[in-house]
């Protein structure tokens, strides 16, 4: 029997290899694509038994993808219905940027930070000037091909922001990179939320962790006024008439370059631009991308110079494949799985990761793709952070309360559509 017959193909033309992980939607899985050669990951959405009788959610993602064509956006090859499923499928991609900042093994020069932040940004420029917003933008939405090429990836929570009179729910974000303005329960938000996103995520690669790790959203808001100062009135003046809006103790802000010592000049004034409070003066993406940093030395490092994470077990070239692999395909165990957090109490009280060992007894193997497991160690720091506390052993993403409220609003949406 050879690999091929061990394989099981879906829709006549792709070979299922193993499992990558799980999102929110559903399973990825690896794949070859019989017509091309080319390594494929495959997201398996279940299509809904509901009246409606199609996961909308998905179709949405189907539709700003196929609008939504870049170098830094990840590429959506097909999509097709088979055994009840709706699957996606995507140009495979090696690591992401969360294996990338985690692995001890990597040194991260200044251009090579200024690489990954410029397509990061242009992924973006990309989305907003169709009037679409990523909202979900974190370190594991960022996926890096065998070219070093980064891409914005996951596009599932995303919408169009056209109308000024869109509301949209405010709990899609993983907290850490949630704008203040969301932290506050905004109802009317603009692409300046994924300008503070991908700030913090500029200030993750500059720190080698993440940056704001808020165990509830007012412990968010609070690291984030620990770090920045608490905004005063002429600095945001929208600020109190948010609908969550609570007075915080007035703390003054330390130095940025206290918080960023290895930073350079213009890299500081950039991410303090992208850090600004109030979000109609916060810079936008396109801003960004023509400030200085940019052109000043260092020049960004050019995408097949970066370090990357080595390959686990197989080295992988995406876009070929050998027909006949020696084996048949490993199912492997949803690493995600292990990094979810049960529903959590928003406030005080309560642990958001108190269920971060429940998989501990399932091994993962994934080639390819970065050890997510290993995130939960230490990484080298750059510099002294304690002020914002100890590290919590796992990464949150939006819990069953906000995903049931997410679905609640997005079949409302589509039963409606506007
Ligand atoms: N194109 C791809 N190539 C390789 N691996 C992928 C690809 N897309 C997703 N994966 C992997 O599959 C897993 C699930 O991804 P998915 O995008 O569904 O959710 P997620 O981003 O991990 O979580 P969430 O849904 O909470 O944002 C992740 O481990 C991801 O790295």
């Amino acid at each position: 029997m050879t690999g091929l017959d061990l394989s099981k193909k879906v829709a006549d033309r792709y070979l299922k290899r193993e499992v990558l992980g799980e999102g929110t939607y559903g399973v990825v899985y690896k794949a070859i694509d019989t017509k091309t050669g080319q390594v494929v990951a495959i997201k398996k959405i279940r299509i809904g038994k509901q009246k409606e009788g199609v996961n909308f959610t998905a179709l949405r993602e189907i539709k700003l993808l196929k609008e939504l064509k870049d170098p830094n956006i990840i590429e959506l090859i097909d999509a097709f219905p088979h055994k009840g499923n709706l699957h996606l499928v995507f140009e495979f991609m090696e690591t992401d940027l969360e294996a990338v900042i985690r692995d001890r093994n990597i040194f991260l020069s200044p251009a090579d930070i200024k690489s990954y932040l410029q397509m990061t940004l242009k992924g973006l420029v990309v989305c907003h000037k169709k009037w679409v917003l990523h909202r979900d933008m974190k370190p594991n939405n960022l996926l890096i091909g065998p070219n070093g090429q980064l891409k914005l990836a996951d596009f599932g929570l995303a919408r169009i922001f056209g109308s000024p009179d869109r509301r949209f729910t405010h709990q899609v974000f993983a907290r850490w990179y949630r704008a203040p303005e969301l932290l506050f329960g905004t109802k009317q938000y603009g692409p300046a939320v994924d300008v503070w996103a991908a700030a913090c995520i500029f200030a993750e690669l500059l720190l080698r962790r993440p940056f704001l790790q808020g165990s509830s959203d007012i412990d968010q808001l609070g690291k984030i006024f620990a770090a920045f100062g608490t905004p005063t009135a002429s600095q945001w003046p929208d600020m109190v008439y948010l609908p969550d809006y609570v007075e915080y103790q007035y703390v003054p802000a330390p130095p940025l370059r206290s918080l960023f010592p290895m930073a350079s000049d213009d890299a500081l004034d950039l991410l303090a631009k992208m850090f600004t409070y109030d979000p109609k003066n916060r810079i936008s993406v396109q801003q960004a991308l023509e400030h200085r940093y940019f052109s000043s030395a260092p020049l960004p490092t050019v995408p097949d110079k970066l370090p990357r994470p080595a390959p686990k077990r197989e080295s992988h070239n995406s876009r070929t494949s050998d027909f006949n692999p020696p084996e048949g395909p490993t199912v492997l165990s949803p690493p995600r799985k292990s990094r979810r957090v049960m529903p959590e109490r928003e406030g005080f009280e309560g642990n958001a990761y108190q269920n971060d060992k429940l998989d501990d007894h399932v091994s993962e193997v994934r080639p390819g793709l970065g050890d997510h497991a290993s995130r939960n160690e230490q990484v080298p720091m750059s510099l002294d952070f304690s002020i914002f506390g100890a590290r919590p052993p796992n990464r949150p993403t939006i819990n069953s309360a906000d995903r049931t409220h997410l679905k609640r609003k997005l079949d409302l949406e589509f039963q409606h559509p506007e």
